[in-house]
């Protein structure tokens, strides 16, 4: 008698084996064209050795779904064929031996509206341990607009944060309180305000800074809201501060965020690191109390940053921009933080505009119709200063925040003089890009004539050099179709 092929054949060969087939069971149909209302995810699949490309996009689109290890009598009680999800395409990634982007179309039935968690638990559920797979990266989405509209969104947006603020016309200034940990609520309240004196919008917690012996929260948000207000009554503009609000449990968070409110700030701070629910339970607090809430996406290059492996960040945006976030960390590209140029302009785009175009040069596959859920505003942060004002603005445009911790506080003359330069230079190049100059080519020299009548940037300039490079994408090469591959 021959042995039962389970007991003796690892999971992870049974594919090969042909005993095991996710294409033979339905989630594989290359025919099937996604509905509008389907959601689509697009995979990057590196298969093992002797596994089939197609049979292992079918093993994601089945266990991301409704499929378990073999067929079960109970799809029968269920609409299966609408149920299944089905993987209609895969592509060789050009340049990428053994890597497949594989395309699978999902029923909008499969989700609860709403609901990051249900989302990401499908998508993102069992999948990247999978044995026939070697590696897995969720690459993009496409979220149908009947799917989007179950969503409540920023619950400010751009349009609206900039009517509160009474900016417009460029980008925002703010900056990180360093150092990171250890100040004590008065010392801390002093950078606060002179940064914001000296010139900036808003100053920022940190990512780590919650309710630490050397400052309880509450000194930090009654130290901070006195500086906002007397750094308001200074320069006669409106100033804020992101009050980290971050905390172990839900009726914590809630507690400091009623306490901001109270307190008058404009603004509330999560870190990423809360999760999904805690993210979105924050922004119906954020709208039902007309406050700007500020996402800090501490930890997610533990997922985002391998090119095989893992979520990009162009999804992670996705999502954001549904559960209902005004600002969100997404890169500097000239910074100290690792950054594609066009796929960081992805993200941007993902982030900010009403529907956003294919774009292949900045890893964006799908079209995406955001059904007029409001806009979050980007906020380049992370090693950037004075020096680099004009390659910001170029990236970026007026519809970002630039954050300048190390590049304010570091200042050689002080705090207030470090703001005082990143003001100016802002100032000085969105007066010559109105002016019709060319600030790439000329954004140095258009610095360096500021600087002579501001002695802080002068000093900045000095200090941290041009350091002006050629920005060129590298991550999104392979994104691009050639004449052997066309997707
Ligand atoms: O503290 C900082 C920046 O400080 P500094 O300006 O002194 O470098 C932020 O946590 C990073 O910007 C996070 O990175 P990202 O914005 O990429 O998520
Ligand atoms: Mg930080």
């Amino acid at each position: 008698m021959t042995k039962d092929m389970n007991t003796v054949i690892d999971p992870k060969d049974r594919y090969k084996a042909g005993v095991m087939s996710y294409a033979k069971m339905g989630y594989w149909q290359p025919d099937y064209e996604p509905k509008e209302t389907d959601i689509i995810a697009l995979f990057r699949i590196t298969p093992q050795e002797g596994v089939d490309a197609i049979e292992a996009a079918a093993a994601v689109a089945g266990e991301s779904s409704t499929a378990t290890w073999t067929v079960v009598w109970t799809d029968r009680l269920t609409a299966c064929d609408m149920y299944r999800a089905k993987a209609y395409r895969v592509d060789p990634v050009p340049n990428a031996a053994g890597q497949y982007f594989a395309y699978i179309a999902y029923d909008l039935d499969l989700f609860e509206e709403g609901s990051i968690a249900n989302l990401s638990a499908s998508i993102i559920g069992n999948v990247f341990g999978f044995k026939p797979l070697k590696a897995l990266r969720l690459e993009d989405m496409r979220l149908p607009v009947a799917y989007v509209k179950t969503f409540q969104g920023p619950p400010t947006g751009i349009i609206v944060e900039r009517e509160r603020l009474d900016k417009f016309g460029r980008p925002l200034l703010g900056a990180t309180v360093k150092p990171k940990l250890g100040l004590s609520g008065k010392n801390y309240g002093r950078v606060i305000y002179e940064a914001l004196k000296g010139g900036l919008d808003f100053v920022k917690d940190d990512e780590n800074i919650n309710s630490q012996p050397f400052m309880h929260w509450r000194e930090r948000f009654l130290f901070a809201m006195e500086a906002i207000n007397r750094a308001a009554a200074a320069t006669g503009e409106i100033k804020g501060h992101y009050l980290n609000i971050t905390a172990a449990t839900m009726e914590d968070m809630y507690e400091r965020a009623e306490f901001a409110k109270e307190l008058g700030s404009t603004i509330v701070m999560i870190d990423l690191v809360i999760g999904y629910t805690a993210i979105q339970s924050m922004a119906k607090w954020a709208r039902k109390n007309d406050m700007l809430l500020h996402l800090h996406r501490a930890g997610h290059s533990t997922y985002t940053r391998q090119k095989n492996h893992g979520v990009s960040f162009r999804v992670i945006s996705k999502w954001m921009r549904l559960a209902g976030v005004d600002h969100i960390h997404a890169g500097t590209v000239v910074g100290k933080l690792e950054g594609d140029p066009n796929t960081v302009k992805g993200f941007y785009d993902i982030l900010r505009k009403p529907r956003v175009p294919v774009c292949l040069e900045n890893g964006v596959f799908f079209e995406q119709d955001w059904g007029s859920l409001r806009s979050v505003m980007p906020v380049a942060s992370g090693g950037i200063h004075a020096g680099q004002m004009h390659q910001l603005l170029d990236l970026f445009g007026d519809d970002v925040v630039l954050q300048f911790g190390g590049g304010t506080i570091g200042h050689p003359m002080g705090i207030q003089a470090g703001a005082t330069a990143n003001r100016v230079a802002l100032e000085a190049m969105v007066l010559a890009r109105n002016e019709g100059r060319d600030i790439v080519n000329e954004g140095w020299e258009i610095l360096e004539q500021a600087a002579k009548w501001c002695t802080p940037l002068r000093a900045a300039l000095e200090t941290w050099k041009d350091v002006t490079f050629n920005y060129e994408s590298t991550d999104t090469a392979d994104f691009v179709p050639t004449p052997t591959a066309s997707y």
